[in-house]
């Protein structure tokens, strides 16, 4: 059984499509006593409507289209319609009963963000490639979160603190949020807004009431991510914060971060000492786990083997984490196969060194943007200034 979110402006375009049937798990169309029409024109299909959808039905977004019963790839003129209108969202129930919400957007790249968490658990390309590392070897079980994606970091990242690891928000069921952002997501943009409250077993932890909302944002080759942390006790509080992104790369030895350097980190390898950053660039030939602080808002991760560059910019989060277990400590993580560590680097926005203190009613937002440019070679050396400056 799916659940199914379908923009009432689709609804006229799937109607052509459509007949008052739907469609079985194979693709074949099958009767249902109810109207194709009536349900198109509902935001949210679900189960006790009396519909079943089955998540061949989100293949629509996918660019197939069905036709006398099976599934064939969108036919242009349908396609060239679907662009011009405000993209879906659509939420999946799987099996198991976990919860994905699943974005699209008209030159064809994707997300999927599970309510669980409110992990960002794959972003893919408009050539279908995924630009997050997944382990191998992930747990994708609660209450564990999945090693991989882009997780939340909240109230506490990594052990900088006295709760578990990288805070309770990633193991939380969040909602979707019913009163979000006041500024509408742009055109040809595909968001959610997820939120999670201050829930009674935790005030025992972190005795502090809170509003956590994540906006998730697809565009064209960029995936946004907006926090927001609103304080709703009556006393002020204080919590680091981070976006824990997992970049996939090619092969980790062929990885250069650029944006980092001459800066101060915290190194974990050496009980969070202090030290300056010496190297031009941040190359990679061991295991890594510094804090870099008060960093510019714009970090390239270049990976030469794969010529693409990811830009992050971010707001409000003013340190980075750089992360790679590397061969010695994967092998010792449960769920990190031995050899994922080659194809995996955490690049993380965070607010570490300094605490958020927010008072009763204050709220602290932040933002990220990653995207992808393909990166350029001059005589065999990258041109920084088009990999920091000239992508825009
Ligand atoms: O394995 P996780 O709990 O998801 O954490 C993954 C990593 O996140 C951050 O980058 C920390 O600096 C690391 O110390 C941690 O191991």
């Amino acid at each position: 059984m799916a659940y199914c979110v379908l923009p009432r402006e689709c609804s006229r375009e799937i109607r052509k499509l459509g007949s008052s049937r739907s469609l079985n798990q194979d693709g074949k169309m099958v009767d249902t006593r109810a109207s194709f029409n009536c349900f198109c024109s509902l935001w949210i299909v679900r189960p006790r409507s009396g519909f079943h959808l089955t998540n061949k039905l989100i293949s629509v977004h996918e660019n197939l289209e069905w036709r006398k019963g099976i599934l064939h790839p969108i036919r242009r003129s349908l396609r060239e319609k679907l662009r011009k209108i405000t993209m879906p969202v659509n939420m999946i129930q799987d099996g198991d009963g976990s919860s994905r919400i699943i974005l699209t957007e008209p030159a064809g790249s994707t997300a999927e963000v599970l309510l669980y968490g409110a992990q960002v658990v794959s972003w893919k390309n408009e050539r279908r490639e995924e630009l997050l590392f997944r382990s191998h070897k992930a747990l994708s079980k609660p209450p564990k979160s999945i090693k991989g994606g882009i997780s939340i970091c909240f109230p506490q990242f990594s052990n900088f603190g006295s709760l578990e690891q990288h805070g309770f928000a990633r193991n939380r069921q969040w909602s979707v949020d019913d009163s979000p952002l006041p500024t509408p997501p742009s055109n040809n943009q595909s968001t959610v807004d997820l939120i999670l409250k201050s829930a009674e077993g935790d005030l025992k932890t972190w005795p502090h009431r809170f509003e956590l909302r994540l906006r998730v944002s697809l565009s064209a080759n960029k995936l946004t991510l907006i926090p927001r942390v609103r304080n709703t006790d009556s006393k002020a509080f204080s919590f680091t914060f981070a976006l824990c992104n997992y970049l996939s790369v090619s092969d980790i030895s062929e990885v250069r971060v650029e944006g980092l350097e001459t800066l101060d980190y915290l190194d974990n390898l050496l009980q969070k000492g202090r030290y300056t950053e010496q190297a031009d660039a941040i190359t990679f030939d061991g295991e890594i786990n510094r804090v870099y602080l008060s960093t510019p808002t714009k970090i390239a991760v270049i990976d030469h083997e794969k010529k693409r560059t990811y830009v992050m910019r971010k707001e409000g989060m003013p340190d980075a984490v750089v992360w790679n277990p590397w061969d010695k400590k994967a092998k010792a993580l449960p769920d990190l196969g031995d050899e994922d560590y080659k194809t995996m680097l955490c690049v993380d926005s965070a607010a570490i060194e300094t605490q958020v203190i927010l008072k009763p009613s204050q709220e602290w937002k932040g933002r990220q943007e990653l995207s992808t440019v393909s990166s350029s070679y001059c005589s065999g050396q990258l041109d920084p200034r088009k990999v920091l400056h000239g992508f825009s």
